[in-house]
This record gives C-alpha cells, sequence and structure tokens, in this order.
C-alpha cells in the first residue's frame, strides 16, 4: 500500500507560541520566505502535496498573540511556490460558500499554466466567513454542499470549454484561436448563471484533481460521487476506518471504485525524545491557552519513530489512505518530518510511488 503523503504549509510550526522562538522566522511570514523553504524541502523528502487550508476570518481575540489566522490569499501563494517547485502538487482551497465559479476556474486555469500538472483544488463550505461576503445567514451544510457541486460542474465545465489544442498560433494564416473548438459554457442552475468561455485555454485536459474537507453525510455524499480525496479529522483510528468506510460505500454506489482517498490531518510535534517534544508541545500551548494550531486532529507528540508507528499502525488497519501532515511547535519539527520520518516511510514501502493524485 502506498500512502499519500500531504504536507500542510498553513503554517502550523509557527503556531500558538512557537512564533516566539528564536528562529522562527515570524517576521517573513508574508513573504513567503520561510513557506517556500518549506514546500521545498518537502518536495525533496518525496511529499506528494503541499496543502493550504483556508479561513476568511480573522478572530481579534486570537490574532494578538497567534499567527494562525494571518497569511497571503492562497492562489497568490500557489503562484510563488509553483516558481519555486518542480514536481510537487499544490493544493489550494477554494470556499464554495463564498466564491463564484468563473473566477474560481480563471484563477485555477492560471495556476494550471505556471504549473501544468501539479495543481489541485480542495472545496470547502466554510462554517464562518459569511461577515464578509454580504451573507445574511449561512445556508445549512446540505444547501452549501448543494452549491458546492454545482461550483464544480461548473469550474470542469469551463474548462473542457477552452482546450489548449484550440490555441493555433499560426501566423501563416492568421489563427490565432480556433474559435470552432471553443465550447462556451451554458449554465443556468439552481445558484449560478455562467456563460463563458474563460478568457484562456485550459493545459490539461483531464478534471483538475478534487479534494473536498468535511465530514458529515453531505460531505461524504459528494466526495463519493465526485472527489479524488477527502481532507478528514479523525483523531482515533476508528473513526478513519469509519470516514474510509463511509465514503467508499458512496463511491461505490456512484461506480468508482479506489477513491476517493481519505487523508486526515496529523499534527506532529517532534523531537529526538518523548520529554523533550512533550516540553515543546507544552510550551507552544500552554494548559491555560486554547490550542488552536492543527485543530482537531490525529496527533503525534514524540520522537520520528513514534510518528512512523503511529503512521504505520493507521495503515494496517486501512483506516488512511495517506495523511496531511502539519509540523507543529517549531522549525525542528519540519526538519524531523522530511528528513526522519518520510526516509523511514520510505524506506517501509508507505510512501515513494508518486501521486495517483496527479496527472504530471
Ligand atoms: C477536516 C476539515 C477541514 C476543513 N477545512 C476547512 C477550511 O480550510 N476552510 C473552510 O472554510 N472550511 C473548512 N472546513 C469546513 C467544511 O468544509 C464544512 O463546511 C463543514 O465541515 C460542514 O460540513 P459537514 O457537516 O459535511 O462536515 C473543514 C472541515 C473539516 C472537517
Amino acid at each position: 500500500m502506498t500512502l499519500v503523503a500531504g504536507f500542510s504549509i498553513a503554517p502550523t510550526w509557527m503556531r500558538g507560541q512557537a512564533w516566539r522562538r528564536e528562529d522562527s522566522r515570524a517576521e517573513e511570514l508574508l513573504s513567503g520566505g520561510p513557506i517556500i523553504d518549506a514546500v521545498v524541502r518537502a518536495e525533496r523528502a518525496g511529499f506528494d502535496l503541499a496543502f493550504r487550508p483556508d479561513a476568511l476570518t480573522l478572530p481579534l481575540g486570537t490574532i494578538g498573540s497567534d499567527p494562525a489566522h494571518l497569511g497571503l490569499d492562497p492562489i497568490v501563494q500557489a503562484a510563488q511556490l509553483a516558481g519555486a517547485t518542480r514536481r510537487i502538487g499544490l493544493v489550494v482551497t477554494v470556499s464554495a460558500t463564498f466564491s463564484e465559479p468563473y473566477p474560481v476556474a480563471r484563477q485555477l486555469v492560471s495556476l494550471e499554466h505556471l504549473a501544468p500538472g501539479h495543481i489541485g483544488w480542495n472545496v470547502v463550505t466554510s462554517r464562518s466567513g459569511d461577515e464578509q461576503f454580504s451573507v445574511e445567514r449561512l445556508p445549512d451544510s446540505a444547501a452549501r454542499w448543494r452549491r458546492a457541486e454545482e461550483l464544480i460542474d461548473v469550474v470542469e465545465s469551463l474548462r473542457a470549454g477552452f482546450p489548449a489544442a484550440a490555441m493555433r498560433v499560426d501566423r501563416d494564416s492568421g489563427v490565432l484561436v480556433d474559435v470552432e473548438r471553443v465550447r462556451p459554457t451554458n449554465h443556468a442552475g439552481e445558484n449560478f448563471r455562467v456563460a463563458g468561455p474563460l478568457p484562456l485555454p485550459v493545459p490539461t485536459p483531464q478534471p483538475l484533481p478534487l479534494m473536498v474537507a468535511g465530514g458529515g453525510e453531505s460531505t461524504i455524499a459528494l466526495a463519493g460521487r465526485r472527489a479524488d480525496a477527502m481532507f478528514a479529522s479523525a483523531i482515533e483510528i476508528e473513526s478513519g476506518s469509519s470516514q474510509r468506510a463511509a465514503v467508499r460505500a458512496a463511491a461505490k454506489d456512484a461506480g468508482r471504485p479506489d477513491r476517493p482517498l481519505l487523508l486526515p490531518g496529523l499534527s506532529l510535534v517532534l523531537a529526538g525524545t518523548r520529554g523533550e517534544a512533550a516540553a515543546i508541545e507544552r510550551a507552544t500551548y500552554p494548559p491555560s491557552g486554547q490550542r488552536r494550531g492543527a485543530g482537531p486532529h490525529w496527533s503525534v507528540v514524540g520522537t520520528p519513530e513514534d510518528a512512523v508507528a503511529s503512521i504505520v499502525a493507521r495503515a494496517e488497519a486501512r483506516a488512511i489512505d495517506g495523511f496531511i501532515a502539519f509540523p507543529v511547535g517549531s522549525w525542528r519539527s519540519v526538519e524531523l518530518l522530511c528528513d526522519e520520518v518520510m526516509p523511514r516511510l520510505r524506506v517501509l514501502g508507505l510512501v515513494g510511488e508518486g501521486t495517483p493524485l496527479f496527472h504530471a
């Protein structure tokens, strides 16, 4: 079994109180520098994808002492990362609740030109953020996921409408674009009316690798029908096993074998000894403070060997198809994850075969 190894670029290693460490590079957070360094390192270590969750709220109560919600726009950040990486997949989060499909498609296709075959998207439906979008009240989860599915349909229809083959650039005949090959979308649905075409051709004919993030019935149903992977919260092994069984059952009903892959978040506080890791965890999230780092996820506080053992146990229990690793506590967690955990997983044959998610 080969696992899909995802690396979170949230960047969780600065969160909580970790930004206060001398070596945190917190001043450079918005230059993108530390994140580029992390993703380049993750690419070298054999990670399949770099993943960026995203929320559109900035709680002032948190921001005074924790950079959890600060960061560049994910599309702009992915453009920067596309220039710095060669192989790793770049998965950007799109809130279907607060987005229109036309600009989303245009942004994603633009990214595809910068990193052909390496772009994926993670569709979320957001439990908050409505204050920013003239929305009276958030619709319930089922309605938000219906809108998400319609948005996915329209984005893929727009992508299919302007294939790269239509771009002729024939100087002799004067044909720049073969208009016959452009098929404008003509969508009118519950949430969107979109005509198209996009103002640029699409480099890859396949649909974009699609992740969805959630865990309720509507997420699972949509993931089964459409997604390549589901980003999930699975604190215990059993939660991973049952979510994996549920999405696979939904996919079977939709006639899709081997999809979607269940990728739970995995928070890792790593150090040379368990005692040291526990001390870093306490310093990052003092008992009095609320834990807001990598959220409610499967968590290992310990050595690289402990992380490997935990991943192996979940793989053997068929509770995961991969993981999204959140290195927490300090930059040392990034280093140990890339330089100690990944090589051990590779020796065990658990990572490194190349992800089935991306087309390049
Ligand atoms: C593991 C996980 C990660 C999520 N990540 C995001 C995110 O990055 N941004 C966001 O706006 N919503 C995020 N969500 C919210 C979901 O997209 C969704 O709105 C919510 O889970 C409700 O759907 P559900 O009842 O089917 O789980 C996440 C949810 C889960 C469970």
